[in-house]
């Protein structure tokens, strides 16, 4: 795969060179590059912005950059994920959805966002995804650019070391939040690990771990629980 950045702070995804995305790279599963979306612009000020047509607060991003930068970094069917607090919501789906890209090109809005028409001009050649992180609003894409390219590329076929953990992580194939985890020692503080993990009862460990998932995803999440047949959340009981 690979994934182009573009934002007027491209230091801000410095960090995708380590950890994770860093490693990838190296294996060959990744590339990836960050650009300055002001390398498009060519005025003197280097201009990314202006004031919003129609009045109101804040400032718009120009399209003109934006349209050169595209041009220049996205080919035809590439997909464009454009974070915004007015996108469909991110999901794991939509993770394990786009893993399967050939080439992303994340644009990194900032101020008020970027011209409509930019979008609109790239649909016509690419695949357009304005997704959102949740409920809230940052101060521009580029944390919820760190946020998807990290969900998207772990996915990669051979990115995790342990490909084995995906399978039981949160938000995964079951849809429930994942169960406790305990450690060494077996005793911490008064705090003692549950006796089942102790067993050596591969069957009671898997079983009592699952329960332990669909009781935390009711008290916190009832919305991932599987509807019933009536079409109500399905309330199972807690487990002690
Ligand atoms: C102007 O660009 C922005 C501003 C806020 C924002 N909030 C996001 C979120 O996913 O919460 S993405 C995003 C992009």
């Amino acid at each position: 795969m690979r994934v182009d950045v573009v934002s007027i702070f491209p230091d801000y995804l410095r960090a995708l060179e380590l950890s994770l995305p860093g490693r990838a790279r190296e294996k060959g599963l990744l590339d990836l590059a960050v650009h300055d979306l002001r390398d498009w612009t060519h005025d003197r000020h280097r201009a990314v912005d202006d004031t919003p047509t129609g009045g109101g607060a804040g400032m718009v991003m120009k399209p003109q950059p934006w349209g050169e930068a595209l041009d220049a970094l996205a080919p035809d069917g590439a997909t464009l994920l454009v974070p915004t607090p007015a996108g469909e919501r991110f999901t794991q789906r939509v993770a394990e959805e786009l893993s399967a890209r050939e080439h992303l090109v994340v644009a990194c809005g900032r101020y008020e966002g970027i011209d409509q028409r930019v979008l609109d001009e790239s649909a016509r050649r690419l695949e357009v995804r304005e997704l959102s992180l949740g409920d809230y609003v940052l101060n521009g894409g580029e944390v919820a650019a760190l946020a998807m390219i990290e969900a998207v590329c772990r996915l990669l076929p051979g990115f995790m070391g342990n490909a084995e953990s995906l399978a039981e992580e949160s938000h995964g194939a079951d849809g429930l939040l994942e169960y406790p985890v305990y450690t060494r020692p077996a005793a911490w503080r008064g705090h003692e690990v549950p006796e089942v993990l102790l067993s050596g009862d591969h069957a009671r460990i898997a079983a009592w771990r699952h329960a332990q998932a669909v009781r935390r995803t009711t008290l916190r999440r009832p919305d991932l629980l599987p509807a019933t047949t009536t079409g109500e959340t399905e309330v199972r009981p807690a487990v002690a």
